[in-house]
């Protein structure tokens, strides 16, 4: 939700309360669209201040509403009408503006924040772009390059940096909400349209297609096969050459492929998944709180049971012909599942680990849980270890006399 207050006789107040960091669920977006109509009906009212409650501005639309229909008011309408209104509206940041957060405060016509705030449209890193005016908005007030180093790689950037960009108007190492409704009582008066983000033309340099076309290029080459990055430079190039409307439809078609996509998904499972773990601690809590006594699991029996298991799988193949060597399996791996290009892939680094080593291990395993067959050692690997673990690069010698023998 939202809460509402006035200031000083003439200062909305409306604060995001959404703990712990203020996201914009269905109750926020209902509860900031009421109070834009509150302070619009308010003659008393001149300014407006948005806040977050707790220090932290806003950490973007909520993430675990993704998954199902979405209900309540959506975000483009309502910070459209933040733009729109007669009443100059200021975004005290603290803590965060991401996402959505910081697509509101763009809706704002003045943007306050604490030094060490930290700002940024991260939707990327998320398999989706800033779809809630963000690409089309950014642009034409920070410039094309600053807006698609922004917005392709999803950084956060501090407070400070941001003043330097032109992305929030003053900082302070004080207390941001009070120097907000400072600055708001001061500017009642000023003309708003020159405020207006949506209202101004886009700066972008004169060699604007060689750039577009050089990011995403680096963009295709630095997240190979990942949609969001290429239709966050989609969503910028329609900033540039088409009136905002239009750049908004653009922005939304591009966002409708991407939402649904299965990277989206993947990669908001991660998101979750990243921060379940660390609350690890909160799960032995629970078996305690039962009188249960959890088996320890160390993480590296995590890691080995799933790695070894998959080079396993992987002599298997091999030795089934059906790949021609070791590094088709590693360039599957690298180039298209992510596996980090600096170990190789999965038969290299089975490779530097010591084949002794993953035979060992599976052996061990194997023991431990007799009924899983991923864990059985490959007869391959079993020969690679007898014939002294030689290098990667020699496999194939082993492959070619045991397929010919298998032929015959
Ligand atoms: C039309 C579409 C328009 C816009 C699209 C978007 O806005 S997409 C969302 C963009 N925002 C982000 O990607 C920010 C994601 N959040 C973060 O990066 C960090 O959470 C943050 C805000 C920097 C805070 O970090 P901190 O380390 O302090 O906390 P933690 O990450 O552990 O998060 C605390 C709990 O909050 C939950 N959470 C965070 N952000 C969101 C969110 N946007 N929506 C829903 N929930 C969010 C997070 O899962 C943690 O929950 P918990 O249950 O405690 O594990």
């Amino acid at each position: 939700m939202a809460s509402y207050s006035v200031l000083h006789g003439s200062v909305a107040l409306i604060t995001l309360q959404n703990p712990p960091v203020n996201a914009l669920s269905a109750a926020v977006r209902a509860g900031i669209t009421d109070a834009v109509q509150r302070t619009l009906k308010d003659p008393q009212v001149t300014s407006v201040v948005i806040c977050g409650q707790n220090g932290r501005f806003c950490g973007g639309a909520d993430i675990r509403e993704f998954g199902g229909s979405m209900s309540g008011p959506p975000l483009v309408p309502m910070i459209n009408a933040i733009e729109a209104m007669d009443k100059p509206v200021v975004a005290a940041i603290e803590g965060v503006a991401l996402g959505g957060g910081l697509e509101l405060a763009l809706g704002c016509h003045y943007r306050i924040a604490h030094r060490q705030a930290l700002v940024g449209l991260p939707e990327v890193t998320l398999g989706l772009l800033p779809a809630a005016g963000g690409s089309q908005r950014l642009p034409r007030l920070i410039g094309l390059p600053a807006a698609l180093d922004l917005i392709t790689t999803g950084k956060h950037i501090l407070a400070s940096e941001a003043l330097k960009l032109g992305i929030v108007d003053q900082v302070t190492d004080g207390n941001a909400l009070n120097m907000a409704v400072e600055f708001a009582r001061r500017i009642v008066g000023k003309p708003l349209d020159p405020r207006r983000i949506s209202t101004l033309p886009c700066p972008s340099p004169p060699d604007v297609d060689f750039l577009l076309d050089r990011v995403l290029a680096q963009v295709r080459k630095r997240a190979r096969g990942a949609l969001a990055p290429v239709a966050c430079v989609g969503a910028l190039r329609a900033a540039v050459f088409l009136p905002f409307a239009q750049g908004m439809e653009k922005e939304r078609e591009l966002m409708g492929a991407l939402f649904d996509s299965g990277q989206a998904r993947a990669l908001q499972y991660a998101f979750f998944s990243q921060r379940l773990v660390s609350q690890l601690e909160n799960h032995c809590c629970y078996w305690a709180r039962y009188g249960l006594v959890p088996r320890h699991i160390a993480p590296e029996e995590i890691l080995e049971r799933c790695l070894y298991a998959l080079t396993n799988e992987g002599f298997n193949i091999l030795q089934d012909g059906m790949a021609a060597g070791p590094e088709d399996i590693d360039a599957i791996y690298v180039f298209g599942y992510g596996w980090p290009r600096h170990r190789g892939g999965p038969m290299f680094h089975a490779g530097q680990v010591g084949l002794a080593r993953v035979l060992e291990k599976l052996e061990h395993y194997q023991h431990k849980h007799p009924d899983v067959p991923y864990l059985k050692p490959s007869p391959l690997l079993r020969r690679l270890v007898a014939a002294g673990s030689p290098a990667v690069q020699k496999w194939r010698e082993f492959l070619n006399k045991d397929r010919v023998h298998s032929q015959l």
